[in-house]
């Protein structure tokens, strides 16, 4: 992406205040561990009344309300994994949604979706594009689409995605991804020259893969990197992917939590066609996210929308601050030539269109879209704004779900 951003807000503990974090194994029978202290090196075990993950896929599989108490050991955290009950991390089990992921089986995105609702039928594509097109052209019910992670910060590619598409948010989900390093049975890491993977994957991994001094080559997704190993016999390539993948493709697991950061969580989004089809229950902790684009001098702006919302008492959980072409000052991460930032523009009478916004600000805010503070917020930043598009209003989800 030619333009730069800056995110004000995506460090670990703004991004996941009173982290619950909770486990799924790869038939999606769940547990819950509560850490108190948000990075996952302070666990401070407690026990939680309802995790909430059903059986693969089957209803009725799981244990409604059974309690179980296991240890485990990653990264060094001891966690205590603590209960199970049915449905899925939103409280809706899916049965009967079509949900379209990018990769192969097996990849990240995929558990995602089936953490969201796990009842749901997954749909493999390509490329995300892909993904949101099946979704916006009614071949399937939802997508699924990894937008920030605690390594990285904002997927500004998959933004641009969804950006795009007149789609709406209607679910959050925060997933621990553990990386395993996988090869073909009886490989052994010494014979290892080359790691494919997906690009997040190998930049999460950055580090451990120097170490092991092996080139890397990025491939379309994780599981995707485990298939193409399968299929080649490649012998001399290891892939960076889930256990899950493993077990799903027969391969060895040479070594377990490569990533350089031992709190690895990505937040995918699960979007849908508008109006959104997800009701939200009275008593839910909402979130509303929404694309606000101004005419430049990026600071005053941020200082004005936090102004609108602070007034108000509102909490944000996300401030996306990207400039592409403002001659650097325009503050927030600095600024380059590049490409504006398309948006749909789906308030205007008539068809849906496709509008350039050089300055823009993503913004995740508490409360639902309906609240009248926010409401008011909104509308008192479309007086200096050029335009605000809410991108969805759902049920906030500080959890961290988390397979074995
Ligand atoms: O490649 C995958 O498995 C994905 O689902 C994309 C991804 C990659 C790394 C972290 C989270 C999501």
């Amino acid at each position: 992406m030619a333009y730069t951003s800056s995110s004000l807000h995506l460090h670990k503990h703004l991004l996941l205040p009173k982290t619950t974090r909770r486990h799924t194994n790869p038939s999606f029978v769940a547990a819950a561990a509560k850490i108190n202290g948000v990075n996952g090196h302070s666990s401070k075990k407690s026990p939680n009344g309802k995790a909430q993950i059903n059986g693969d896929g089957k209803k009725g599989v799981n244990g409604s309300g059974r309690k179980k108490a296991a240890a485990q050991h990653i990264n060094g955290n001891d966690r205590i994994h603590l209960s199970v009950s049915t449905g899925g991390a939103g409280g809706q089990d899916g049965f009967g949604l079509r949900v379209a992921f990018q990769g192969a089986p097996g990849a990240y995105s995929e558990f995602a979706a089936k953490t969201a609702l796990p009842g749901c039928d997954t749909v493999p594509c390509r490329a995300f594009a892909d993904a949101l097109a099946a979704v916006d052209g009614g071949a399937v019910d939802r997508a699924i689409l990894p937008v920030e992670s605690t390594m990285e910060g904002t997927a500004l590619r998959n933004y641009d995605l969804l950006l795009r598409h007149d789609l709406v948010v209607v679910q959050e989900i925060n997933l621990f991804v553990h990386y395993c390093l996988l090869a073909m049975p009886g490989v052994r890491a010494a014979e290892v020259r080359r790691v494919i993977s997906h690009p997040m994957a190998l930049a999460h991994c950055g580090r451990a893969l120097a170490r092991l001094g092996v080139d890397r080559e990025p491939v379309e997704d994780t599981a995707g990197a485990v298939e193409m190993l399968r299929s080649n016999r490649m012998l001399d390539t290891a892939a960076i992917a889930s256990p899950r993948a493993a077990d799903l493709y027969g391969l060895d697991v040479l070594a377990h939590g490569l990533q350089d950061e031992s709190w690895n969580v990505t937040r995918f989004l699960l979007l849908s066609k508008p109006p959104s089809p997800v009701t939200l229950p009275m008593d839910a902790d909402a979130k509303t996210s929404m694309v606000v684009a101004h005419r430049g001098g990026s600071m005053m702006v941020v200082l004005k929308v936090l102004s609108a919302f602070s007034s108000r008492n509102i909490n944000l959980t996300k401030l996306e601050v990207i400039n592409n072409n403002d001659g650097g000052g325009g503050g927030g991460g600095g600024a380059a030539a590049g490409h504006p930032v398309m948006i749909l523009d789906t308030s205007a009478r008539g068809a849906p269109t496709l509008r350039a916004f050089p300055h823009v600000l993503y913004v995740d805010c508490e409360g639902a879209s309906h609240d009248p503070r926010v409401l008011d917020a909104i509308k008192e930043i479309e007086r200096f704004a050029v335009f605000v598009r809410v991108l969805g209003c759902y049920a906030a989800d500080s959890n961290v779900y988390d397979l074995q």
